[in-house]
């Protein structure tokens, strides 16, 4: 018996694409295809190279490639999408959708020619609408094409409650649902520290100031950056949707699913409670919602669906 390793496609060897490849291969998820554009072929190439050649200084075993021919993606595992434009300062993540568009449909044709049996993970923004034109141009079913948002929100949530609890991270859990905009919906009652529910812990003005630092927590890098967004967070929120997958762990992690009448909607991508395992996402955890949080989630949806019209 011959037993392999994972492959894993990263597309787009920019800041998210390369620290994500750096990240997967670190943990020895699978040996890594870093993808570009032609006249991004060097420098692709070079950025795969230095990452192999950390490899003997902190003891991974991966191999890593860069590359600008899909043929090299062929029989992959998973395939990460991270190709496309970011925003700049004064910009919303909407503005990208029609340059962005495009590209989804080119890399997703390359993707599902060289391997039509694997997992897609969009991370491309406006990122709701990029998974749904990716699950469409690829034909693949619902549970194979998973967008990313929720785990860095919760995970911008949970570093703002850790830091004013003065806690562990670790000890902090949380909930953000809803489209990967400002109206995102961090859940409050389902967020806990410990735990203990933080709302017995945390005053509600100062719980509202970490919810509005969380909506506004992808602009507040956008602006201070000045030439780019997020990549760091981002790329550790891609590794653990990867090992959830590839290590079959059924996570209970938030993602964007397809949604077929969950929550109420149908037709959309939006990012939900789901379990992330082996056969992707295994199943839709649908909460109990109070009328005010159902209504916040609504108002999001509807920002996803508006941006979802400029596609058609
Ligand atoms: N969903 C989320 O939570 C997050 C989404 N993002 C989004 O991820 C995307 C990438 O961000 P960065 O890596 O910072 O951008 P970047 O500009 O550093 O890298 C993007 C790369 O994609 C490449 N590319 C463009 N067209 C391509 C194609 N057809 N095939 C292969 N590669 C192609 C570019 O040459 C570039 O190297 C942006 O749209 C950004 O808004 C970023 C952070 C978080
Ligand atoms: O804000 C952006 O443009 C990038 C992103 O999605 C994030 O960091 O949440």
């Amino acid at each position: 018996m011959s037993i392999k390793r994972r492959k894993i496609s990263v597309i787009g060897s920019g800041f998210t694409g390369s620290t994500t490849a750096l990240m997967l291969a670190q943990r020895e998820l699978g040996d890594i295809v870093l993808v570009d554009i032609p006249n991004m072929e060097d420098p692709t190439k070079a950025r795969a190279l230095d990452m192999l050649e950390a490899s003997p200084v902190q003891g991974f075993d991966a191999n890593i490639v860069g590359t600008a021919n899909y043929k090299d993606t062929k029989n992959s595992d998973l395939v990460i999408v991270t190709a496309g434009i970011a925003r700049k300062p004064g910009m919303s993540r909407d503005d990208l959708v029609n340059t962005n568009a495009k590209i989804m449909k080119s890399v997703t044709q390359e993707i599902v020619k060289y391997s039509p049996n694997c997992y897609i993970v969009v991370l491309t923004n406006p990122v709701d609408a990029m998974t749904y034109t990716v699950f469409k141009e690829s034909g693949f079913p619902k549970e194979r094409v998973i967008g990313q948002s929720g785990v860095l929100d919760t995970a911008r949530f949970r570093t703002f409650v850790a830091e004013e609890l003065n806690l562990s991270v670790k000890d902090v859990t949380g909930f953000v649902l809803g489209g990967h905009g400002d109206d995102m919906v961090p859940l409050i009652r389902y967020s806990y520290a410990g735990g203990i529910p933080i709302e017995t812990l945390i005053s509600k003005e100062r719980l509202e100031s970490i919810v509005e630092r969380t909506r506004k927590g992808g602009g507040e890098i956008v602006n201070l950056l000045g030439n780019g967004s997020a990549y760091y967070a981002p790329a550790a929120s891609l590794t653990v949707m990867a090992e959830a997958i590839l290590k079959d762990q059924r996570r209970i992690l938030p993602a964007i699913a397809y949604l077929e009448g969950e929550y109420g909607y149908s037709d959309i991508y939006l990012g939900v409670p789901t379990i992330l395992g082996g056969n992707g996402i295994e199943k839709i955890i649908e909460l109990d919602l109070t009328e005010e949080e159902k209504t916040a989630l609504d108002n999001s949806a509807n920002s996803v669906k508006k941006v979802m019209e400029i596609l058609q």
